[in-house]
């Protein structure tokens, strides 16, 4: 069968600095795969580069089976990858809704509507003509999954949904994640915190210094192997 996203061989530059190093990763559809390490790790750009905001060596990234690599981020976009960024980036002057419904501009279709976002995380319909701006650090993160939804992603890409947000609110969030995936889009998380990276996934990859050094079945890596790959110590994992 074909994964829905595999990542081969993939190197990302910044100019003469090379941030990524030979990255291999699969998405399976309907999969939660996370993806940790440390700062500077490689996490923002691996996103970046899938998303099509880095240049990347065609065949270095296949959806489906096609090449995306090298494509532009729109056309990336419309085969089916949408992002909920590292700080939400929402449009502060436009209510709930307008970013909801921004969202949806690629025109592809699928399970997700702006009635099932906001059956999902219910605080969107009943802030919905509120300013961006107005709602709490978690419910804008909660817009900022919702609008990424009403592209109607076979692959969503969410990049530290926990930041600034305290534990509790956090949870909920990642609450959605089985409804979504149920949807059948599949989900990469980048999360810091690795307890809830392993509680929220299938399967996980850590990256060091821009490469992949540990990964398998969230369920069968211990604390202890993580923490070794995350901090730079790496064993292999089964
Ligand atoms: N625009 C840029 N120009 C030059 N170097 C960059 C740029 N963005 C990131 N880097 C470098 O690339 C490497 C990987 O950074 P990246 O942001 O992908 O890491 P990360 O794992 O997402 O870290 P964080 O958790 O801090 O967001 C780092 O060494 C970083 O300094």
């Amino acid at each position: 069968m074909t994964n829905l996203l595999s990542v081969r061989n993939l190197d990302a530059f910044y100019g003469d600095f090379q941030a990524l190093f030979g990255v291999d990763l699969d998405v399976e559809a309907g999969e939660v795969v996370a993806l940790v390490g440390a700062n500077g790790a490689g996490k923002s750009t691996f996103l970046a580069s899938v998303t099509g905001l880095l240049p990347t060596r065609p065949g270095s990234i296949l959806l489906r089976g096609a090449n995306i690599a090298g494509e532009p981020a729109f056309r990336i976009a419309r085969a089916g990858v949408a992002m909920s960024p590292e700080g939400r980036r929402l449009f502060a002057s436009l209510s709930v809704e307008e970013n909801l419904r921004l969202g949806a501009t690629g025109g592809r279709k699928g399970h997700w509507s702006l009635e099932k976002v906001q059956a999902l995380f219910p605080i969107l319909k009943e802030k919905r003509r509120q300013g961006a701006s107005e709602l709490s650090g978690g419910q804008q993160q909660a817009v900022a999954i919702g609008r990424a939804l009403m592209a109607n992603p076979d692959l969503l890409l969410l990049d530290e949904v926990s930041l600034g947000l305290a534990p509790v609110v956090v949870r909920d969030i990642y609450e959605s994640l089985p409804a979504i995936r149920a949807a059948g889009t599949a989900v990469i998380v980048v999360e810091q915190d690795i307890g809830r990276a392993t509680e929220i996934s299938d399967r996980l990859y850590c990256l060091q210094e821009g490469r992949v050094n540990l990964t398998g079945r969230s369920r069968q890596l211990t604390r202890d192997q993580i923490g070794a790959a995350y901090f730079g110590r790496a064993r292999s994992a089964a």
